[in-house]
């Protein structure tokens, strides 16, 4: 299916609930979490370590050298699966990526708290291309400060890609909240461009 814009002020998304089809995207979901070198890493919020509540992992060319939550990511050299991956997306989003951080969520239990991408290395305006795997879960978008809607809620089901463009990082900020619903795992890639630092 093509991208297809979801309106939404102050923000530019792109959408296509069946990138992948179900069944590759179950293949990579198994492949890659066998495959990935996951790590569960610390964050450090208001002075105390916590480990997030998720696996995660950031591969990449070997200059995309990303800080992230006061946590520095050397890439990992791009697998085989992870390149190939990385080339579609680049053809569907019309943009290029030098990084993809994954992100494994194991259960329901898991999750993402409220951000944005905005951190320097990835410029005012980044292109983040979202692959999900696995697990259908609800991704929910709300307005940052000046700027008056609603959130938004979001299913992403296993082989959709959500482009996040523009301004999107300066005007919302995105969350993958807790679910009590029984749920396998849900993989998420983020591929994105990150500014070469010294
Ligand atoms: O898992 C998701 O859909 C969101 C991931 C995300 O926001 C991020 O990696 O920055
Ligand atoms: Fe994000």
């Amino acid at each position: 299916m093509p991208l297809t814009p979801i309106p939404l002020p102050g923000a530019d998304l792109q959408f296509d609930p069946a990138f992948l089809p179900e069944a590759e995207a179950a293949a990579l979901l198994a492949s890659l979490t066998a495959g990935v070198a996951w790590e569960q890493r610390n964050i450090r919020l208001f002075g105390q370590e916590f480990p997030q509540p998720r696996l995660t992992a950031w591969y990449g060319d070997a200059e995309a050298r990303y800080t992230y939550s006061n946590l520095t990511w050397e890439p990992r050299p791009w697998t085989p699966t992870l390149q190939a991956l990385r080339q579609r997306v680049e053809a569907a989003a019309n943009a290029r990526f030098n990084s993809v951080l994954l992100n494994l969520y194991r259960d329901g239990r898991d999750s993402m708290g409220w951000h944005a991408d905005d951190e320097p290395e990835l410029g005012p305006t980044p292109i983040i291309a979202s692959l999900s795997l696995g697990a259908l879960r609800r991704f929910r978008l709300r307005a940052r400060a000046g700027l008056a809607h609603p959130p938004l809620s979001l299913d992403l089901p296993s082989g959709s890609l959500l482009l996040m463009r523009g301004a999107t990082q300066q005007n919302w900020q995105h969350a993958l909240p807790k679910t009590t619903r029984l749920l396998g795992p849900r993989l998420n890639l983020t591929f994105r461009w990150v500014a070469g630092q010294a």
